[in-house]
């Protein structure tokens, strides 16, 4: 590439702030690999520090004597530039929970893995998002503690149809609803009545309406003439803290009922974007492939924790593992890798941590378990109904998920076409996040696919260290974090503290796809 060609694309924009004085008003990374657009290739990226986007890209390694004396350029080759993460799926809890996740702690977790863009679920801080003055509370209490960019969802639950369009036209980057008991009193299931009103009053909005499809089948039961249904209970049939009582307790079915009954409200919004966050029952797919041959506009995620645990290998009481829906058998962790095998016509397009953590004496974990603390009580340790029910893992996908895909035959692409493009695609970020393309953010991870680690506190940065990867051993290292156009983290000087957490709030409503 002759010199003379890089004149036109260093050149600032017209009408950007000048940068400070004596500070490049580019910068530049090269590798010999870098996923561009998708397509792993040889890269020169140039990001404005003025803007934070990326400004040109050349299809090769520039030596850096191309670029005007003084130039910020690291040649990172061999190690591959990749979209920085968007991690579609995370609950961060605060106000209100701040102890179990905060801004601050799961954000900086976050760009420790590479992710640089999080959006944040509806629940488990107090207040939800579910009304427009829980957001207002969400935004202010976000303010000057994030590490990375944030974005929000809103909540759908019982009466709050009229808080949605407001909820849209504040930014929220889709809505999540549940159809079981969610786990916190302020975050009710809907009934298919508020699911049909949601739909009709969202059927035209630039949003996407995502449930977490798990349902209690009715059983009917004649009384004289009448039909009566009702909901059975989650009986355990078995011991408290063996997990296959536990995994007994929550079916496939579950999954499956939940889902048949979302297809069945679905053409009161033909246009509308519907979503299955956390998949995990391949009896799913099927049901899934059929309605969107049929144009129903509907998509699933998965997470790692359902593509790398299975039941089998999950010990007595270690409730580090308890997840809903549950992590089911190898059978089924097998299956879902099959479908991602599809790359054009998966019905399960994105990889999200479902990153929701608590406080360690809520996961009663026995003492023999790493993550435990000592409690006064025994009582209800090891106990898998009673635990609280999610995965702290916010910042290990990326290595959680090349472990096991690199071992499938899955290559980086897979990867950044589920962890970046997908879920920038799913919240509307695609002409921000997600790629590495002219003209969107200057949002990098520089990721060594061969190095590995052992999972310790030291490599979780979520606020409670309590994790099944804990004493794992990953391959994949994200080496250094850029969120446009600045490094903010490196695997071996930590937190680039000076520039303090830089992470901006998204909130730009969508606009229709
Ligand atoms: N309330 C909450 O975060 N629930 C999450 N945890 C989990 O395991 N599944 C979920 O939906
Ligand atoms: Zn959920
Ligand atoms: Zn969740």
């Amino acid at each position: 590439m002759a010199p003379h060609a890089l004149s036109p694309a260093v050149r600032s924009e017209a009408g950007s702030p000048t940068p400070r004085q004596g500070q490049s008003e580019i910068t530049v990374l090269a590798s010999s690999r870098a996923v561009v657009k998708g397509r792993m290739t040889a890269a020169t990226i140039v990001i404005s520090t003025v803007t934070g986007k990326i400004q040109s890209i050349w299809e090769s390694v520039l030596p850096a004597s191309d670029f005007p004396a003084g130039t910020p350029y690291v040649d990172h080759s061999p190690h591959i530039l990749m979209p920085g993460l968007v991690d579609a799926h995370v609950h961060l809890n605060e106000p209100g929970r701040t102890e179990w996740e905060g801004f601050w702690t799961g954000t900086r977790a976050a760009a420790f893995g590479g992710v640089t863009t999080v959006v944040d679920m509806p629940l488990n801080a107090i207040p939800p998002t579910t009304t427009v003055a829980g957001f207002e509370e969400k935004i202010a209490a976000a303010q000057g503690k994030c590490w990375v960019d944030v974005g929000f969802y809103g909540g759908i639950v019982p009466g709050n149809v009229e808080e949605l369009k407001p909820l849209v036209k504040m930014g929220v980057r889709g809505f999540k609803g549940f159809l079981i008991d969610s786990g916190v009193d302020e975050f009710p299931a809907v009934s298919s009545e508020d699911i049909s009103k949601v739909f009709r009053e969202l059927a035209d909005e630039p949003t996407t309406v995502m449930f977490h499809a798990e349902m209690i089948p009715p059983v009917t039961k004649s009384v004289g003439d009448d039909v009566q249904i009702s909901e059975p209970p989650m009986v355990p049939s078995g011991p408290l803290d063996v997990y296959q009582t536990f995994l007994d307790s929550r079916p496939s079915t579950f999954e499956t009922y939940a889902i048949l009954e979302i297809l069945s409200l679905a053409h009161l919004a033909p246009q509308l974007p519907l979503h299955i966050v956390h998949l995990s029952a391949v009896e799913a797919i099927p049901m899934l492939r059929e309605a969107r041959a049929k144009g129903v506009n509907i998509t699933a995620e998965t997470c790692p924790h359902y593509l790398s645990l299975a039941a089998e290998a999950i010990k007595k009481g270690d409730t580090r593992h308890k997840c809903c829906p549950p992590i089911r058998n190898q059978n089924n962790q097998d299956g879902l890798w099959s479908e991602m095998c599809r790359p054009d016509d998966s019905v399960i397009k994105t990889v999200v941590s479902d990153h929701s953590p608590c406080t360690p004496n809520l996961k009663l974990l026995p003492a023999n378990v790493p993550g435990a603390i000592e409690t006064t009580t025994k009582e209800g340790e090891g106990d898998f109904f009673s635990a609280w029910g999610g995965i702290s893992s916010v910042g290990l996908g990326i290595s959680v998920l090349w472990t096991e895909a690199s071992t499938r035959k899955f290559t980086i692409e897979d990867v950044v076409r589920w962890c970046c493009l997908n879920t920038a695609k799913q919240v509307g970020l695609e002409h921000q996040k997600g790629d590495i393309a002219v003209g969107l953010d200057g949002d990098i991870a520089v990721f060594d696919e061969e190095a590995e680690f052992i999972v310790q506190p030291s490599t979780m940065l979520f606020r409670n260290k309590c994790s099944p990867y804990q004493g794992k051993a990953l391959k994949g290292v994200v080496q250094e974090t850029w969120l446009r156009g600045r490094k903010i983290h490196t695997r071996e000087q930590g937190f680039i503290e000076k520039t303090g957490p830089a992470g901006q709030l998204l909130l730009e409503p969508r606009v229709k796809a």
